[in-house]
């Protein structure tokens, strides 16, 4: 196994006990199968339930060493167990073990103290509001996974409270989180707010907007264009589509062939000599709404960053007092200035295992790529220790996800079982994006197809973990696939639209998420534990460091498993 362990001497504080009953030097892979809950709804909608997985169902069917852990609300640090999981507090649980207040939290909590306008980051931007504009940019939806419609109001609220005169909302149109089409009630209300604001004397207009997936929140460097075409409408004012309205930006460009709330071309509003509104000029403030990291990182460096290279911006702005809702990477404290303080996640699961001399591999494809490196090990993009950690990437396609419904997990198997054989590492953790990424395109066929295919894989990568005598734990971060139609909240059947046409869910789902152990190397006396029943994901932490023959540190959430 590891190669090394001469220079390991962890200091009494980092040191991990050897587990009394389960060996080290096996082989351990964490598997995540992203977005693959366990609904309650076991219909024909349910992808997980309608696929052909004859792996998962094995691992199911063996009730001792498979149950099923909560990823939702407060287990993840979320305000409400009415808000569902996502990758950033499922990764974040995952890997450090531990449940921390995340971000919608965090902001709820310093807009309701009024923290948030007292703290360096509000300073920061302040400064502008004399002669000078406020941008605000950022998802526009009430999903609680990137940001929170009732946040963003209360934010420009507060602005002009505290002396905002002019402001800008540059806005991206969710669909995701929430259905698609209801950009369109987000619009409205939004401008009913504005008129609100109006009226007190702010000159407060909506500038600019686009699809997420299409404008401004790419992650992980997937495609840089989204950025730019973001950086285009938001800051110079360009896009290929420009109108006097808002709401008839929506309207219309939701008429296009194949456009959704998600994939929504760039727009820019004008004035009635057809000039931008709201374009981002020298001296001015530009905040960025939303608190949840990856898809901020991109946009937040081509505004921070003197030097800057992804792609031409054109015009940069001088003396711009830019501000993230948080800062978004723990690293390259970025942005340097941000409204709320982000968690301090620290001590994690990967921190731990390197200064103990395990070596580890994690395995994605871009788009969640950072979901098991950089959430992983709290928010942060860098290594504990690059000499025994590996990290790969295999590169995503640039499609919506429906039409290439396999995308990239047979490459991360291969490249999983190419680092087992290795016999390289300790620990691998891998996740198949697949059923999230596709179940969000709301194609229930593609979605069902995306389980099959990951399944399919799973059993090779399983059997590869068995043939070397190691372990596994295959789990998820949250509920995705597992429910494909928005339903009657009383009798659970899918609601239509005026067509007659099942209403598609995009989102994730509240459900909980499945944990298996097994593998040939695992010892027979382990089972789940029967005490726990209200565990969550952030338990899944100290199982897997039990599988590697080690004690979890003693504040991390209890282990799943038992071995007597
Ligand atoms: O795509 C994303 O940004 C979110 C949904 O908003 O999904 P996930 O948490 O699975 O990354
Ligand atoms: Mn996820
Ligand atoms: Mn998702």
């Amino acid at each position: 196994m590891s190669a090394d362990m001469a220079d390991v001497n962890p200091s009494s504080e980092w040191k991990l006990k050897p587990h009394p009953v389960l060996p080290s030097g096996k082989p351990c892979v964490v598997c995540i199968l992203d977005g693959f809950g366990e609904n309650k709804y076991k219909d024909e909608y349910n992808a997980v339930h309608s696929a052909r997985t004859p792996n998962v169902d094995k691992l199911r069917e063996n009730a001792e060493r498979c149950r099923f852990v909560q990823a939702h609300g407060t287990w993840v640090g979320l305000p409400s167990n009415d808000d569902m999981g996502n990758s950033e507090v499922g990764h974040n649980a995952i890997g450090s073990g531990k449940v921390y207040k995340q971000g919608a939290s965090l902001v709820d909590a310093a807009l309701e103290s009024g923290d948030l306008f007292k703290g360096d980051g509000f300073a920061h931007v302040k400064q502008a509001f004399e002669g000078h504009t406020l941008h605000l940019i950022g998802l526009l939806s009430n999903g609680g996974v990137h940001a929170r419609y009732e946040q963003l109001k209360q934010l420009f609220q507060g602005a002009y409270e505290h002396g905002a005169k002019r402001i800008r909302l540059h806005i991206l149109t969710d669909g995701r989180d929430v259905p698609d089409g209801s950009s369109i009630e987000f619009v409205g209300q939004l401008e009913k707010d504005l008129e609100q604001l109006r009226a007190k004397g702010c000159d407060a207009l909506i500038a600019s907007g686009g699809g997420r997936m299409h404008v401004t929140m790419d992650r992980y460097e997937a495609d840089w264009e989204i950025v730019e075409r973001g950086w285009k409408a938001h800051v110079l004012g360009e896009a290929p589509h420009t109108f006097t309205k808002a709401l008839d930006a929506v309207t219309e460009l939701r008429k296009l062939p194949k456009a959704n709330d998600q994939y929504l071309e760039p727009f820019v509003i004008v004035d009635g000599e057809g000039k931008a509104v709201g374009t981002v000029q020298d001296g001015d403030a530009v905040v960025l709404f939303n608190y949840r990291s990856d898809r901020m990182v991109e946009i937040s460096k081509a505004f921070e960053y003197e030097n800057f290279s992804a792609f031409d911006r054109v015009r940069y702005p001088k003396d711009l007092k830019f501000a993230g809702m948080l800062q978004y990477d723990g690293d390259l404290k970025l942005p340097k200035n941000y409204l709320v303080p982000p968690p301090f996640i620290e001590r994690t699961s990967g921190e731990y295992m390197v200064k103990n001399g395990l070596s580890i591999f994690a395995c994605s494809e871009t788009q969640k790529f950072g979901h098991v490196t950089f959430f992983w090990n709290g928010n942060r993009s860098g290594y504990f220790d690059e000499k025994r950690e590996t990290y790969v990437e295999i590169p995503s396609d640039k499609c919506p996800f429906n039409e290439k419904p396999d995308m990239k997990t047979r490459e991360i198997t291969e490249a999983g079982i190419a680092a087992l054989k290795s016999g390289k590492y300790d620990l691998l953790r891998i996740n198949y994006a697949s059923p999230d990424m596709v179940g969000h395109t709301g194609s229930l066929e593609a979605t069902i197809r995306a389980c099959e295919t990951c399944d399919e894989c799973l059993g090779e990568l399983l059997a590869e973990v068995d043939k070397l005598g190691g372990v596994y734990l295959v789990c998820s971060d949250h509920g995705n696939a597992d429910d494909m139609v928005q339903r009657n909240k009383k009798t659970g059947q899918p609601l239509q639209d005026a067509n007659g046409v099942n209403m598609a869910l995009t989102s994730h789902t509240l459900a909980p998420v499945m944990v298996a152990v097994g593998g040939a190397g695992l010892k027979d006396s382990v089972k789940m534990r029967d005490d726990l029943p209200e565990a969550g994901i952030a338990s899944i932490t100290a199982t897997f460091i039990n599988l590697c023959g080690y004690e979890a540190p003693s504040d991390y959430c209890p282990t799943l498993i038992k071995t007597d």
